[in-house]
């Protein structure tokens, strides 16, 4: 029989997660406006992205939306080194501020790329926000404007995290090493 998976630890309760999503909501708010739009980096960040845009609204900022979906880690625990572009911008982005969100920060691979394709689609400005920055031993370009939660050195799960598909619905981040 397949060996149970272990048991998710615990590393920032929902709570947290919550009080997190509403001061990034009030730290972003004042560099964007309405005709911004939020691009989601699918899949993982879709947990995060429906929170901050919310959080926005809370605000009185009502931004547009749209996602863009890339993928680099398939079902491992560390990044192939290599994007794939599963799904492209639904909607242009000609001459708008472009504000890119995702789960998390690791190589910087992902953020990279769409920022890239941002760029590429006209974007007159790109604002990006990763809801948790893991550490990295060497520099990673661009860094995000905007970060919620320095996480720890561990494999993470939960609030839009996977383990091979699995528990991104946890409302808790947990770390499953
Ligand atoms: O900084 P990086 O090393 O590029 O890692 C970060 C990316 O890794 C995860 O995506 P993944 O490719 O696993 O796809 P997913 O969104 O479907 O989970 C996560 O959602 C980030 O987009
Ligand atoms: N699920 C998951 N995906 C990642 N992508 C980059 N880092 C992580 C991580 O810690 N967990």
């Amino acid at each position: 029989m397949a060996e149970a998976p272990p048991t998710p630890t615990v590393l920032l309760p929902e709570a947290e997660v919550a009080r997190i999503v509403a001061d990034l909501a009030t730290r972003i708010a004042p560099v964007i406006d309405d005709e911004t739009v939020a691009a989601v980096l699918l899949t993982g960040g879709l947990w995060f992205a429906a929170d901050l845009t919310r959080a926005l609204s809370r605000t009185g900022r009502h931004v547009r939306f749209d996602a863009l979906w890339l993928a680099s880690y398939g079902d491992e625990q560390s990044s192939r080194g290599r994007i794939d572009v599963h799904a492209p911008f639904q909607r242009s982005l000609e001459g708008r501020k472009v504000l890119i969100l995702d789960d998390v920060f690791d190589t910087g691979l992902s953020l990279a790329e769409a920022v890239r394709h941002a760029k590429e689609a006209g974007a007159a400005e790109v604002v990006t926000c990763v809801f948790a920055r893991k550490p990295w031993p060497k520099p990673r370009a661009p860094e995000p404007d905007f970060v919620g939660w320095e996480a720890p050195n561990r494999f993470l799960v939960g609030y839009g995290l996977d383990h091979a598909g699995a528990l991104r619905g946890l409302p808790d981040i947990c770390a499953l090493d």
